[in-house]
């Protein structure tokens, strides 16, 4: 029995690019975008600032891991996960099962592409610091899920593009 996945799974920090580079993929693949921060806004009704500040990070994270279980199972074509994903155990087993991009950037850069965007709640404030906080503490947690990785840094999002598709031998 065959079972739906998707082509390709984007991972790595807010800022990595995972959204945008989801996007330009799945436009070149043609095949749909999924993203589970989308995901999770439509079921709730509510945006994911308003679901962290409302009913606290520990709610978001089970509603994120129930998202990506699904999309997992769902959506064949090019799914981006929001940034802290991946800290879910059950959701890295999952993903031992799937073709996983993961999107490394520096902290000078994460920094520089977030910028002021108050809609991650997690780094309202001390923006570089909780980054640098994040990306610390998750790193092995990329690198253990991940079939490939591209540094971002002196790419532009459809350089990235490029690379996830040569890594796949598209
Ligand atoms: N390779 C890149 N180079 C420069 N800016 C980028 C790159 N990838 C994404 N960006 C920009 O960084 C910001 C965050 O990108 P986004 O796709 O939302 O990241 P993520 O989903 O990983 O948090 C956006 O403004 C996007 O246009
Ligand atoms: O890193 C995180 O914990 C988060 C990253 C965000 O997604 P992006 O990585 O797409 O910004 C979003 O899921 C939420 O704000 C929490
Ligand atoms: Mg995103």
């Amino acid at each position: 029995m065959t079972s739906t996945r998707p082509v390709v799974v984007v991972v790595g920090p807010p800022g990595s690019g995972k959204t945008t580079v989801a996007e330009l993929l799945a436009a070149r693949l043609g095949v749909a975008v999924r993203d589970t921060d989308q995901d999770v806004e439509a079921a709730e009704g509510e945006s994911i600032q308003d679901i962290f500040v409302g009913r606290g990070e520990p709610v978001f994270r089970e509603l994120e891991a129930a998202a990506v279980a699904e999309a997992l199972s769902t959506h064949d074509g090019v799914l981006a996960l929001g940034g802290g994903a991946v800290i879910d155990e059950r959701t890295r087993a999952l993903l031992a099962d799937h073709t996983v991009a993961h999107l490394d950037v520096s902290l000078a850069g994460a920094a520089a592409r977030v910028g002021m965007n108050t809609g991650r709640p997690l780094l309202m404030g001390n923006i570089r610091g909780q980054l640098k906080k994040l990306m610390d503490a998750r790193r092995p947690l990329y690198q253990q899920v991940a079939t490939f990785t591209v540094d971002t840094n002196e790419l532009t999002p459809d350089q990235v593009a490029d690379r996830i598709l040569a890594e796949m031998g598209r």
